[in-house]
């Protein structure tokens, strides 16, 4: 019903703070979850290509085997990719038995068990996008009866759609954005696998080098090359990163790739090391072909027979495509076929791009456009390739592309290279949004062009946002490279990017960068890192630097981040007083003093705890102009409120708009609030629109009109004032002349 609401799900970014208080061990992703208690529960584990999830998936199993996951008495796993070829027609029961494992004795009566207790079953399929045949899930003809015979997409379907093995789990692991992403409406419960930290990576390459020589060495070789490093947020790319740098230690080769493109042509001459290009040069082009189509197509298990055995044997050897078992039908063999990983695949997909004679200039240009108009949930896809193509095109050493190549492609390339360069540059012409920008870094990165990075740099807007946008360890570096390359100032907006604090610290540190947002939790542990480590003039830069205007609280959690903010600003935390610099001097935390318009949403629920919290801090707030406790959310902070707040107008002698509407305000507050409104000199418009003000209320409104004289506008809509009330402002209004309306 909601299909085009659930193309929109998406996962959420949890700023760093948050991220570690979400955190789950393995053992909870099987924890309390929505649904009906008897009812099947699925959860998808979710995660970019390379990020580990197969990996997680079998570690579950391990730990089933173990014991540690005792809520279930059977776990059945099946890699999506595996189910592919059967064509044949199955039960219920041969889908658990034939196609995983078959019990080594009393069939029946497991069998039976089985039914009768779903709920001890977790059914696994792993690497949903490998599913060719995905489409109509939900809504296709299921599976229904245990007895009848079924294709795997109506087995499928029937678990997905509760109505086979009503009360199971099922765990099923697919990309954000893929394939998997229409059915997200039917699980109960997402979970993300977001890769290393800084302190897994070097856990795991401490334990990837150990017992070779020189480990310590070759870490540093890697954390040398900021840009590789960044990468290896990613455990495919860790793992690649590691096997080029034991490869390159072995050769005596110290410098190590400093872009994808090259880090993965360095791999694949590793790969191919003794082999003659030019010998292999058919098996190349043909995986080239089936690369890109694959990638056209969102696939990476090949359908078609490769037609060569040849073909077949040099992939394999040399690790471009891993078998994988099936079950024979007759028609398929016993093993099916994929690329290795998406790296392999994308690398070689934008070989094809690059090498091939039938693709124009022009017709590349539209075959990586960021614009088209391409399902939402599969925009990121191309990434990868474009960002490879762009490396290959500006390789300076181009002598390697020539070897894979059976005829001279240096125009070739040449051309499709200006047209890529002019693609690039065009799209500055419309501001990007920050997705696009991210990407076009990216491609600047790889390019490794100077004059096309600064003219990149030279047209960015100064007005940076990407909130709301992901920012991991490679976006972060490839921005602040092109930032760093330009000559104006920045303003960026951070907020919800889960950007980490190594991150941050690096943008933020930038000269040009002249100010930037971020969450406040994020902030503030950034300045206590800095503080730690001593680096004050990172600290002072990245004070001043921060700004929070416009605030906008909308939850608790809002209000008590700029409560700590303030508390730091009060107390001087940071730069406490020494003899060089006593406290007089200290100016606090400027994004507090300079905070000009600040918006309170919290709503009815926690609208009135929320606001008396709020209150402690706002007189901190010297600066601000525009105070707005209506925010359309009926915040319904009352009278106590209200008075509370008329007790701190000496400090917002600033204050040029207060929205005090739909609030609970009666006559009660009403009278201390009009007294206190003159006390605000500068203040020009008041709204109290749809609150409880009686013609009493109005009457000390009238009282305090003429002693404002900045005031333009007052609106009382929407509240009980009668003629008696209307009159009485209206009779004040006399001597006021400066107020345009009421
Ligand atoms: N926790 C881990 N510890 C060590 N290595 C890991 C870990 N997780 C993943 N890796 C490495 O990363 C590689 C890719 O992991 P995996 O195949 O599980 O990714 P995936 O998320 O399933 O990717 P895809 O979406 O492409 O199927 C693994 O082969 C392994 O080398």
């Amino acid at each position: 019903k909601n299909a085009n609401k659930c193309l929109e799900k998406e996962l959420v970014i949890y700023d760093a703070a948050e991220r570690e208080k979400a955190a789950i061990e393995r053992s909870q992703i099987f924890e309390t979850m929505s649904g009906k208690p008897k009812e099947t529960k699925v959860i998808a584990l979710l995660g970019q290509a390379g990020m580990g999830k197969s990996i997680l998936v079998k570690k579950i199993c391990q730990d089933w085997a173990k014991g540690e996951i005792s809520q279930f008495e059977f776990v059945f796993w099946f890699e999506c990719k595996r189910l592919n070829f059967s064509g044949k027609r199955y039960t219920v029961r041969d889908l658990l038995f034939e196609l995983f494992a078959k019990p080594q004795e009393k069939c029946d009566e497991v069998f039976r068990y089985i039914l009768h207790n779903p709920e001890k079953v977790l059914i696994i399929f792993d690497g949903f996008d490998d599913f060719l045949d995905y489409d109509g899930l939900a809504h296709c003809s299921a599976c229904t009866s245990m007895k009848e015979f079924h294709t795997v997409k109506e087995l499928f379907a029937g678990l997905l759609q509760k109505k086979v093995l009503h009360g199971c789990t099922m765990l099923i692991t697919g990309r954000p954005k893929g394939a998997f992403n229409q059915y997200l409406f039917k699980v109960d419960k997402i979970v993300e696998v977001i890769g290393f930290s800084p302190q897994q990576i070097e856990e795991y390459m401490t334990k990837y080098f150990n017992g070779t020589p020189q480990p310590s060495e070759k870490v540093k070789l890697i954390k040398d090359c900021p840009f590789i490093y960044s990468y290896c947020y990613c455990p495919l790319l860790c793992r690649l990163v590691c096997f080029l740098c034991e490869a390159l230690h072995k050769t005596g080769d110290k410098e190590f790739p400093i872009t994808l493109t090259t880090l993965y042509l360095n791999v694949f001459q590793q790969k191919l090391m003794g082999v003659t290009l030019k010998a292999n040069i058919q098996y190349i082009t043909k995986l080239n072909c089936l690369a890109w189509t694959g990638v056209q197509n969102y696939q990476n298990v090949l359908i078609d027979n490769l037609g060569s055995k040849e073909l077949k044997e040099f992939a394999l050897k040399h690790g471009f495509l891993t078998p994988f078992p099936i079950n024979p039908d007759g028609k398929n063999e016993g093993f099916g076929i994929a690329f290795t990983n998406f790296i392999v695949q994308n690398f070689f997909g934008a070989l094809h791009l690059t090498l091939a004679e039938d693709i124009s200039d022009k017709g590349l240009v539209k075959l990586i456009s960021l614009e088209q108009k391409k399902k939402k949930t599969q925009e990121d896809r191309l990434n990868t390739v474009r960002r490879f193509l762009v490396g290959l095109l500006f390789l300076e050493e181009d002598r390697y592309l020539n070897c894979l190549s059976a005829k001279n492609i240096e125009k070739i390339v040449i051309k499709k290279q200006t047209a890529v360069s002019r693609y690039l540059k065009k799209l500055l012409q419309c501001e990007p949004n920050a997705n696009k920008l991210l990407e076009l870094c990216h491609c600047v990165y790889e390019a490794q062009d100077s004059g096309l990075i600064r003219y990149v740099a030279s047209k960015l807007s100064s007005e940076l946002s990407f909130k709301d946008t992901r920012l991991n360890p490679p976006d972060v570096f490839v921005l602040q490279y092109v930032l760093r390359r330009a000559n104006k100032k920045f303003s960026v907006d951070l907020r919800n990017t889960g950007i980490d604090l190594h991150g941050m610290k690096e943008i933020v540190k930038l000269k040009n960068v002249t100010s930037f947002r971020a969450s406040i939790r994020d902030t503030i542990q950034l300045w206590e890192t800095l503080q730690k480590l001593n680096d004050c003039e990172s600290l002072r830069m990245s004070v001043e630097k921060y700004i929070i205007s416009p605030f906008k609280a909308k939850s608790l959690k809002d209000i008590d981040a700029i409560i700590a903010l303030v508390q730091i600003h009060r107390e001087n935390t940071l730069f406490p007083c020494t003899d060089d610099a006593p406290c007089n001097e200290s100016v606090g935390i400027p994004a507090v003093t300079n905070l000009k318009k600040l918006e309170f949403a919290l709503g009815p629920v926690c609208g009135q705890n929320g606001f008396w919290k709020l209150v402690e801090v706002l007189p901190e707030f010297h600066s601000l102009q525009h105070l707005d406790l209506d925010t359309l959310s009926e915040n319904k902070i009352g009278d106590k409120g209200v008075e509370k707040l008329a007790e701190v107008f000496p400090n917002l002698l600033k204050l040029e708009t207060l929205n005090l509407s739909q609030n609970n305000i009666t006559d009660t507050s009403v009278e201390k609030l009009a007294n206190a409104f003159p006390i605000l000199t500068s203040l020009k418009t008041i709204s109290l629109y749809n609150n409880c003000i009686s013609d009493s209320g109005a009457e000390n409104l009238a009282k305090a009109l003429p002693l404002m004289k900045t005031l333009i506008e007052l609106d009382v809509k929407y509240n009980k004032i009668t003629d008696v009330g209307a009159q009485k402002l209206t009779e004040s209004l006399k001597s006021c002349p400066q107020i345009k309306s009421i």
